[in-house]
C-alpha cells in the first residue's frame, strides 16, 4: 500500500505537514465517500469549496488531506499543501492507481455529437473479436458485461483512475471512452494515455462553459496533441477524423499520429457511397484502398453512417479486419435512446431520441423526413443550467422540419422552466412554415401525451433531448421520468 511520502514523490511544489509514513488506501475528492484510510482531495467547486468538508471528512476516516489554503486539521493527519489541488488531483491520483489508463488500450472518442453511439459501436466490433472491453460514457461504465452508473459523461479524475483500475482488475484489454470537451478543458483525462484518438464532428454547445467556439475547439484538439505526444509506454497510436466536419481540418493540424480520415463527399481515407436509409435499416458502401465493402446495419440514420465510419478506423488501428468488422456490424443494434423505436402496434412511429444540440435535433429530424409518409410531429425543450444561446436556434430547427411543435421541458434544473420553453419558442415562432403549428406544453408528460393523442397514420413523432435519462432533474428534486415509459404509457391510452 502507499504512504503519503510514496505520493508526494509525483506531486511537484507540494509541503507536508504531520506522519509523511501514514499508509493511504483510497483517495477521495468527495466527503461523503471519505473511509478509513482516505486521501481526501479539497477541490474548489462551482457550488462549493471541498476545504470546507476537511472537518467531516476526518470524522469520517481520512487520514491525510491536500489541500491548497490554510487548514486546522487534528494532530496525526498529513496535510499536504499544493497551490492547486486540482493539477496535484492529475499527478497523483493516475499514480495512487499505478496509470491503467496506460495498461489498456485505450480509444478516446470527442465531438459534439455521436461520441456515445461510436464508442458503443467499436465496442460491439471488438467484443467480436473476443476481447474484453470496458466502454465508459454518457449511459452508463461497462466493464465486460456489466454496467455501472455514471454521473459524468467522463468522470472527473478520482473516479475514472478508479474505473480504469477496475477495468484493468477485471482483465479489460480494450477501454473505449467519451472524452467530453469539459474532461479536455478541465484535465480530467491527466494520466491516461490514448493510443486511438477519434473526431466525430463539431457543432454548437456547451457555450456556456467554453464562452466561445474556438475554446471549445481547442479543448477537442488536446485529444489529439496528447495521442500525438511522445511517451515511454506506447506505439501504434493512431488519431481517426471526420474530414467532412468544417472543423476536421483543423483538428488534423494538431494531430501527428498515423491517421484515417473519413466521410462520404470523396476526399477520406474511408468513404461511405450509395447510402441507403430505411426507418429501420441503413446500407452503404465503404470504400477503403481501392477495395468496395457493402455494410447493412440494423440501424437508421445518415449521421450513423459517420459514427460507422469513425468505428471502422478506430478498428482498423486494432488491427481488426475489414471483412470482421463488416461481419460485427450487421447485427449492431441500437444504443438506448438512440433513434429508440417505441412500438406497441400503432400506425405512426415514435422515436426516443438524445438529440440536445442544435445539429443532433437537425439530423434527427432529415432522418425523420426521409422515412415520413404524413406528417412530423416533435416534443422536445432544452435543458437548464446549459448553453442558452442555443435554444431558439433548436426551435427554428424543429420549425423547419417538423409539422407540429411541442416545446417542453427538459431538465430545467435550477432555471425557470417557464423561461426556458419561452425562449425555445421564440426560435419557434420564427421558423413556422405555412401549415404548421406549435403549442407550449410545459409538463412533459402532457406534452408526450398530447403528441401521440394527435398522431394519425403515416406520421412520425420524434421525443428529443433525454434519450436514455430515466430521470428529470427539476429546482429542489430529481424524479424519475423515462421518455420511453411516457410514450408507451401513452400509445397504450390511445
Ligand atoms: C461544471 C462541472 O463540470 N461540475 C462538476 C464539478 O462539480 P462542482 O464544481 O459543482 O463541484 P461542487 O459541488 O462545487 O463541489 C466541490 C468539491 O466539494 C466536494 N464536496 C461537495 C459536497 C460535500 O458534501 N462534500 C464534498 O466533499 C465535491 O466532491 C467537490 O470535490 O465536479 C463534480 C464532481 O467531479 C462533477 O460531477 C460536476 O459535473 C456536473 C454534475 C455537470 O453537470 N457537469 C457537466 C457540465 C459536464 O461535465 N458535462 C460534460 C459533458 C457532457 C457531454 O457533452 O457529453 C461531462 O463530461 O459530463
Ligand atoms: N455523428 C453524428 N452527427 C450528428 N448528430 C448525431 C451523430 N450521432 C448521433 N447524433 C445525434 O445526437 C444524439 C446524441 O448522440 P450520442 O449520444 O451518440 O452523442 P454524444 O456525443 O455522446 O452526446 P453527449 O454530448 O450527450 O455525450 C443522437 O441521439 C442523435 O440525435
Ligand atoms: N451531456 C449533455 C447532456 C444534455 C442532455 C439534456 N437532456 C440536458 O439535460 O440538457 C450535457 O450535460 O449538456
Ligand atoms: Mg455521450
Amino acid at each position: 500500500m502507499k504512504t503519503v511520502q510514496d505520493i508526494i514523490q509525483v506531486i511537484k511544489g507540494v509541503t507536508v505537514t504531520g506522519p509523511a509514513d501514514v499508509a493511504v488506501s483510497h483517495i477521495t475528492a468527495d466527503s461523503r465517500e471519505v473511509k478509513a484510510g482516505s486521501l481526501f482531495i479539497c477541490l474548489t467547486g462551482a457550488h462549493v469549496n471541498g476545504h470546507d468538508y476537511i472537518e467531516k471528512a476526518i470524522a469520517g476516516g481520512a487520514v491525510a488531506v491536500l489541500v491548497s489554503q490554510p487548514v486546522t486539521v487534528p494532530a496525526g493527519i498529513a496535510v499536504l499543501t499544493v497551490a492547486d489541488t486540482r493539477v496535484a488531483m492529475q499527478q497523483c491520483v493516475p499514480f495512487f492507481y499505478d496509470y491503467p489508463g496506460c495498461k489498456m488500450r485505450m480509444i478516446g472518442v470527442t465531438g459534439t455529437n455521436g461520441k456515445t453511439t461510436t464508442t458503443h459501436i467499436i465496442g460491439h466490433i471488438l467484443r467480436a473479436q473476443g476481447h474484453k472491453v470496458g466502454i465508459i460514457g454518457t449511459v452508463h461504465v461497462m466493464i465486460g458485461d456489466k454496467t455501472y452508473p455514471i454521473h459524468n459523461t467522463t468522470p472527473d479524475v478520482v473516479d475514472l483512475q478508479h474505473i480504469l483500475a477496475n477495468m484493468v482488475a477485471e482483465g479489460v484489454t480494450h477501454c473505449i471512452m467519451e472524452v467530453s470537451s469539459h474532461a479536455l478543458a478541465l484535465g480530467r483525462v491527466a494520466g491516461v494515455e490514448y493510443d486511438t484518438a477519434v473526431f466525430t464532428n463539431l457543432t454548437q454547445d456547451h457555450l456556456d462553459f467554453h464562452k466561445t467556439f474556438e475554446n471549445y475547439l481547442a479543448a477537442k484538439c488536446k485529444l489529439f496533441e496528447q495521442v500525438s505526444a511522445p511517451n515511454q509506454h506506447k506505439s501504434n497510436k493512431g488519431a481517426v477524423i471526420n474530414i467532412d466536419d468544417p472543423y476536421g481540418h483543423r483538428v488534423e493540424a494538431n494531430n501527428s499520429a498515423p491517421l484515417i480520415t473519413y466521410g462520404t463527399k470523396g476526399v477520406g481515407t474511408l468513404e461511405g457511397e450509395n447510402l441507403t436509409i430505411t426507418s429501420k435499416t441503413s446500407a452503404y458502401d465503404v470504400v477503403y484502398k481501392g477495395n468496395t465493402y457493402p455494410i447493412h446495419m440494423r440501424i437508421t440514420g445518415l449521421f450513423n453512417v459517420y459514427n460507422t465510419l469513425a468505428a471502422i478506423g478506430a478498428c482498423l488501428f486494432e488491427g481488426v479486419s475489414m471483412e470482421a468488422i463488416i461481419k460485427a456490424l450487421s447485427d449492431f443494434t441500437a444504443v438506448p435512446g438512440r433513434f429508440e423505436l417505441i412500438e406497441e402496434g400503432q400506425p405512426f412511429a415514435v422515436v426516443v431520441d438524445y438529440a440536445h444540440t442544435p445539429d443532433g435535433l437537425e439530423n434527427i429530424l432529415e432522418t425523420a423526413q426521409k422515412i415520413v409518409e404524413n406528417k412530423i410531429l416533435v416534443v422536445f425543450g432544452c435543458g437548464g443550467d446549459r448553453d442558452a444561446t442555443k435554444r431558439p436556434i433548436m426551435g427554428r430547427i424543429a420549425a423547419q422540419y417538423g409539422d407540429k411543435i411541442f416545446v417542453t421541458s427538459d431538465n430545467p434544473r435550477t432555471e425557470d422552466p417557464n423561461q426556458i420553453v419561452a425562449q425555445v419558442a421564440e426560435g419557434v415562432k420564427e421558423g413556422l412554415r405555412t401549415n404548421s403549428s406549435y403549442e407550449v406544453i410545459v409538463d412533459r408528460r402532457t406534452a408526450i401525451h398530447a403528441a401521440i393523442q394527435q398522431a394519425a397514420p403515416g406520421d412520425v413523432v420524434i421525443i428529443a433531448g433525454k434519450g436514455h435519462e430515466d430521470y428529470q432533474i427539476l429546482k429542489d428534486k430529481t424524479i424519475h421520468f423515462d421518455d420511453r415509459e411516457v410514450a408507451r404509457e401513452a400509445l397504450k391510452e390511445r
